[in-house]
């Protein structure tokens, strides 16, 4: 069930905490969903995701080898690894730059194919040492086509997720042709000597640590669709909400822009303490909050089990429970759009995009759920996103990088409506 514009079903004070579409946005029952062994993925991302990124991703994995693979790349994840990045993504941020300078006599720019392209390269740099120009022009549009697939509302589109549950996979392989090959194809061929990036870091391990299995090359190409997709689209559509929130507010602009100018001038601009930017951070926080760029995940009971829930909740039946009794097989959605505007978690305003509700010191630490921020937005537990430290990063320099060069409107009498599709669509 789609909603005409994106947040409509999440309007909680309309609805109540429990109206009839299948999602669960208690703080305690998402936490079961995320981290439970009962609970594992959805026959529909399950097909997916092997559709998607290929056989033997980690995003399919499940138990010891999903905590063996993990635990391999984290090594190359760190927060140091992840500093790491801050010149490239700073030379990948000048470029936009350059080229919206380029265009800035033109009455109106659309902006999302400059952010779409700043994300691919700097993934393609970070994961795969490469520069974008260093491929074909078929992995740029390869790219692009994953994008637009993603947040596809076709009929054709929802009726094959909804056939993914029951469909084999060799049938949604035959039947869904994205071009996933490409990646694979440009890493075998170009991929085995990259040094100073992920893969690098990964495929040339500190041999003196023997806690670690080394993933072997095989295992490592294997996740690179997963990487490529995962980090490029996720964050470009991240980003192309925070530059729509602040081409609707001029003040939240202007303060913003003084904050960069300010830290630039006393820091250098070689030597930003991005992290250390009050109102940057507290804005990034609060477009995640709002539009996290995977709105819900889709998980299964894997037995007969018991979710417990943070508050009461009546039922259908007029019986007041704070536990749900789930059955092998039944499908759980865990709402992350829903618990990120919650009024009990979040405040009456959670509805309202106002950053400053991370510096009032008003957001209540509530339970952890997430890595940042208590939000759910990079997911909990043992499945939680790879690289959300990288895709801060790089949120904070493209920011930093235009908010300080540019201003930002939207064109007059061009409404733009938010919907909700499998991803949450750039606007
Ligand atoms: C704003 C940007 C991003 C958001 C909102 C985001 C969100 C997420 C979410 C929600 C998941 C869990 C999916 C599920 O289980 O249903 C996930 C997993 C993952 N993400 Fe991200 N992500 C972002 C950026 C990145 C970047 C930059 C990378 C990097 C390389 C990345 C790599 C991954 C990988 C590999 C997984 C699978 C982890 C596993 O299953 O163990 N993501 N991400």
């Amino acid at each position: 069930m789609i909603a005409p514009t994106y947040g409509e079903y999440e309007r909680l004070k309309t609805y109540g905490s429990g109206y009839s579409l299948k999602g669960c946005f208690d703080p305690l029952a998402s936490q079961y969903i995320l981290s439970s062994p009962h609970i594992g993925l959805s026959p529909t991302l399950q097909n997916m995701g092997n559709l998607v990124f290929g056989e033997g991703n980690l995003f399919v994995m499940r138990g010891k080898e999903h905590k063996r693979l993990r635990n391999e790349f984290n090594t190359a994840f760190t927060a140091g690894t992840t500093h790491s990045y801050t010149p490239m993504l700073e030379r990948v941020g000048h470029g936009v730059a350059d080229k919206l300078e380029l265009t800035s006599d033109t009455a109106s720019i659309n902006i999302m194919p400059v952010i779409n392209n700043a994300a691919l390269t700097a993934m393609t740099e970070a994961a795969l040492g490469y520069l974008v120009d260093d491929f074909e022009d078929r992995y740029v549009s390869a790219n692009a086509q994953i994008m637009a697939a993603a947040s596809d509302l076709s009929p054709g589109k929802i009726l094959a997720d909804a056939l993914g549950t029951y469909l084999p996979e060799w049938i949604l392989h035959a039947a869904v042709k994205l071009p996933t090959r490409t990646f694979n194809t440009d890493l075998a061929q170009q991929g085995s000597d990259i040094t100073g990036d992920i893969f690098g870091a990964l495929l040339n391990p500190d041999r003196s640590d023997t806690t670690r299995t080394p993933s072997t090359g095989e295992e490592i190409i294997t996740q690179t669709q997963l990487l490529m997709i995962a980090g490029h689209e996720t964050t470009a559509t991240t980003v192309a909400f925070a530059f729509w929130e602040l081409a609707r507010n001029e003040q939240c602009q202007d303060m913003l822009r003084a904050e960069i100018h300010w830290t630039v001038g006393e820091a250098g601009s070689g030597n930003i303490p991005y992290d250390r930017m009050p109102l940057l951070n507290a804005f990034i926080k609060e477009v995640l909050r709002l539009y996290p760029a995977e709105p819900f995940t889709e998980r299964m009971a894997l037995q007969d089990t018991i979710m417990p829930l943070s508050e009461t909740i009546t039922t259908a039946t007029g019986d007041q429970i704070s536990q749900v009794p789930l059955h092998k097989g039944d499908i759980l959605i865990a709402d992350i759009t829903s618990y990120q505007r919650l009024e009990s978690r979040w405040g009456e305003d959670a509805h309202e995009f106002r950053p400053f509700r991370w510096i009032d010191g008003e957001v209540s630490k509530g339970e952890a759920v997430g890595p940042y921020a208590n939000l759910l937005t990079f997911l909990g537990g043992p499945y939680i996103c790879l690289e959300w430290r990288l895709a801060i990063l790089e949120m904070q320099i493209l920011i930093s990088e235009l908010v300080g060069n540019f201003a930002f409107a939207i064109p007059e009498n061009d409404p733009i409506t938010v919907r909700l599709a499998n991803t949450l669509p750039p606007p």
